[in-house]
């Protein structure tokens, strides 16, 4: 019987990312892959880049798209960057060679939920454009009116 894998929390990556390593989050799993930076075909930019503190790919093999390119508080779901590269097969059976155990998936930040600013409800009948709009219909009405009211007053009786 094999020992158990060893569990990681989101901070202990996040840690070992500030430093000078790079540990990814795959699918629930951590990888190391410090060594594998100067051999990766994509080069070492990318998956730096990618792990913000940690990367979070989740959900590797579903189609749930709500999940995937959001950020954490902490990282980014990378999941979009790793699967538009299109890694094959060969490129997946090689993380084994860098996992170094599961991710406690309580520890993994909420993403971020978006709250957009508070601001004035928008009321389009105090913008600028309506009160032009607005002078646009009454001006002439009020010169057509100025105008039957000379006429009417000065028309002979
Ligand atoms: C344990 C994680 C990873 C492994 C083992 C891995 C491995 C590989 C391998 C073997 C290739 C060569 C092409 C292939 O066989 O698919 C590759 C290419 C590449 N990888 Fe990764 N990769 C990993 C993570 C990432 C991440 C997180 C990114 C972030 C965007 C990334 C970006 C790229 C890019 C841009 C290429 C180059 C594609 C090309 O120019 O053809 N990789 N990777």
């Amino acid at each position: 019987m094999g020992t158990d894998p060893k569990v990681h929390t989101f901070e202990d990556v996040a840690e070992h990312n500030k430093i000078k390593d790079c540990w990814l989050i795959i699918s629930g799993k951590v990888y190391d892959v410090t060594p594998f930076m100067d051999d990766h075909p994509g080069g070492d930019e990318v998956l730096l880049s990618a792990t913000g503190n940690a990367i979070v790919l989740q959900n590797l093999s579903t189609t749930d798209t709500k999940l995937k390119g959001e950020t954490t508080e902490a990282g980014k779901d990378a999941t979009n960057d790793f699967e538009d590269v299109g890694h094959s097969d060969s490129a997946r059976e090689m993380m084994d060679k860098y996992y170094i155990g599961e991710i406690n998936m309580s520890t993994v930040p909420l993403k971020r939920t978006y709250v957009p600013p508070q601001q004035a409800p928008y009321n389009p009948d105090r913008t600028p454009e309506f009160v032009i709009k607005i002078l646009q219909f009454l001006v002439p009405l009020l010169i057509l009116g100025l105008a039957f009211a000379v006429r009417h007053f000065t028309k002979e009786k």
